[in-house]
């Protein structure tokens, strides 16, 4: 009896220490995974991907981010395989069109499901050939000439607007409200507006009966918390047993294939009455639909139409609503600037709404809404990039190896010395040519600027949406104050800021009145 409690004993206590030396061996191992343990950054990041995913969850990545490259220099470890970045002159090299390098699987959690298992939309595609496949087949949808189309339908949005707040402004001269809120239910309206030709009538209502953004706002908090352990949304979302018990896809996808459905009838009725194919309308979804009749990729199908519509949406709402909200907020926040924007607004004789041609000779409007896009940008987390060939060289000369994960955070890369003094300021006039500064120097100040500038990321995987984004920005902000004197409630509160891959704002509370015209 007393020797089998011994040998049970010493047998407990074998495992013990064998499970002991696993452990130990897997964190020395992590520890000196690619050779990264060369690069300083917080210690838990040395060994687990823990720190980055509680960093993520604390929705202040950003700002812990900055502070971190602040004191640790260009390099900062932030995961066993795992390096930020924060040089501009790496943003080519990392994310340009020559050999730039694929995406890594942080945008896993964002695609779809399908037949239990997954289906990258154009974020999440990381076969670069099928990427440039799929985006070359719709690049014509976002030139220059083709958001010419799109205007007409943007007035209308920006017109309704404009009705919504006169009449809640004639109820209450001094109408108070989430201003966030009725920016958001503009935006949305319009790029569902511009992509299927209908919305869910936000503005109309005054309100988000469908639940649109909670259901948004939710996933994009979900799925934040994948990014950096992509596999568990492996285990977690796209299992085909957890696929069995959950709905299909989130409730945007579902409204996006009806309107595709929809479309497809009205253009095969049209088809059978002309005998020919016809356009319904000049938005997103025709011109999406030519795309896949007319590719003749065998690989271009419906997947691919709803993967260009869901993108659109969900691409092209919060990004633009945020980068509205920060403008107009540091504009209040420096009433000084404000002014001298209306003063410029004022004296230039403008349309209501606002045309595109006109706001574009609007200096003054261009270097606020550069300096907003500057210091707030919409993604608050670094887009990860996988080394292949010989490895990145950096700049203390070393070198990560191929397999290395590596991110640069706009927020980090846009509060750089390059960006002139006081990174950390609202300074529309720093896009602006200094006195004595020549024209060839301040052309070439900018250009080295929009070269390191990653707001809507930089080469292969760029924003496809950055002409509509930039039109409408150009068009409602001057529309809006055109028409209303804008105060915030509370000129010395700070909004709160959430960032879950898009930093959004909440707490964007305003006073509006109309303005005598
Ligand atoms: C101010 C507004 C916007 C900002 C700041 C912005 C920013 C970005 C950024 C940073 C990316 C790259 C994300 C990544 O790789 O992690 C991106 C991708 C993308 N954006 Fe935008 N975006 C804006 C508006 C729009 C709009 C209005 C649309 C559509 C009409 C759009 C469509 C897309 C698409 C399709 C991609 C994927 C491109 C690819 O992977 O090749 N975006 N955007």
């Amino acid at each position: 009896m007393e020797n089998s409690g011994a040998s049970g004993t010493s047998g407990f206590a074998l495992a013990a220490i064998a499970i002991l030396l696993c452990i130990v061996t897997y964190l020395v191992s992590t520890y000196f995974t690619n050779g990264l343990n060369r690069y300083p950054g917080p210690v838990l990041a040395k060994f687990t991907n823990l720190w980055h995913y509680y960093d993520v969850k604390s929705n202040h990545h950003h700002d812990h981010l900055i502070a971190l490259h602040r004191r640790l220099g260009d390099v900062v470890r932030i995961g066993p395989n795992r390096l930020s970045i924060a040089s501009p002159e790496y943003v080519g090299r990392i994310y340009g069109t020559q050999n730039a390098y694929p995406k890594s699987e942080m945008y896993d959690s964002f695609c779809l499901r399908s037949n239990g298992g997954r289906a990258p939309i154009t974020l999440s595609q990381r076969d670069q050939k099928i990427h440039a496949r799929n985006k070359k087949a719709v690049a014509h949808a976002f030139t220059l000439t083709a958001i010419r189309d799109y205007e007409p339908y943007m007035d209308e949005i920006i017109k309704l607007f404009i009705k919504k707040l006169t009449e809640k402004t004639e109820a209450n001269p001094s109408f108070f409200c989430d201003f966030g809120l009725w920016i958001r239910f503009y935006v949305t309206d319009t790029i569902l507006y511009l992509t299927f030709g209908s919305t869910f009538g936000f503005l109309d209502a005054g309100k988000d009966s469908v639940e649109f953004f909670d259901n948004m706002n939710a996933n994009m908090v979900k799925d934040s918390l994948y990014i950096p352990m992509p596999w568990w949304s492996m285990v977690t979302k796209f299992n085909p047993i957890v696929a069995l018990f959950s709905s299909k896809n989130s409730f945007v996808p579902g409204w996006c294939m009806t309107q595709i459905r929809k479309r497809q009838q009205e253009r095969a009725k049209l088809e059978e009455a002309t005998g020919q194919s016809t356009h319904v309308k000049s938005d997103f979804l025709d011109k999406f639909m030519d795309a896949a009749k007319t590719s003749g990729s065998p690989g271009i199908d419906y997947v691919a139409l709803i993967d260009w519509c869901l993108t659109n949406v969900q691409a092209g709402s919060e990004t633009i609503t945020v980068e509205l909200i920060s403008t107009l907020y540091y504009l209040l926040k420096a009433p000084e600037k404000m002014e001298r924007l209306l003063e410029e607004i004022r004296s230039a004789g403008l349309s209501n709404p606002v045309t595109y041609r006109e706001a574009q000779n609007l200096l003054y409007l261009d270097a606020c809404l550069k300096e907003g896009l500057r210091i707030h940008p919409a993604v608050g987390l670094g887009m990860e990039r996988t080394v292949t060939g010989n490895g990145l060289k950096l700049p203390d000369g070393s070198v990560a190896p191929r397999g290395t994960l590596v991110s640069m955070n706009p927020w980090v890369v846009t509060r750089q010395s390059l960006f002139g003094n006081d990174p950390d300021k609202f300074l529309p006039e720093r896009w602006l040519r200094a006195k004595g500064e020549t024209e060839a120097a301040y052309t070439d100040r900018i250009n080295a600027w929009k070269r390191a500038d990653l707001t809507f990321s930089h080469g292969n995987h760029s924003c496809s949406g950055k002409n509509i984004a930039t039109m409408e920005l150009y068009k409602v902000l001057p529309t809006v104050l055109l028409n209303f004197d804008v105060k915030l409630q509370d000129q010395d509160k700070s909004w709160n800021v959430i960032n879950r891959f898009i930093v959004r704002q909440t707490g964007f509370n305003c006073v509006l009145r109309q303005r005598q015209r």
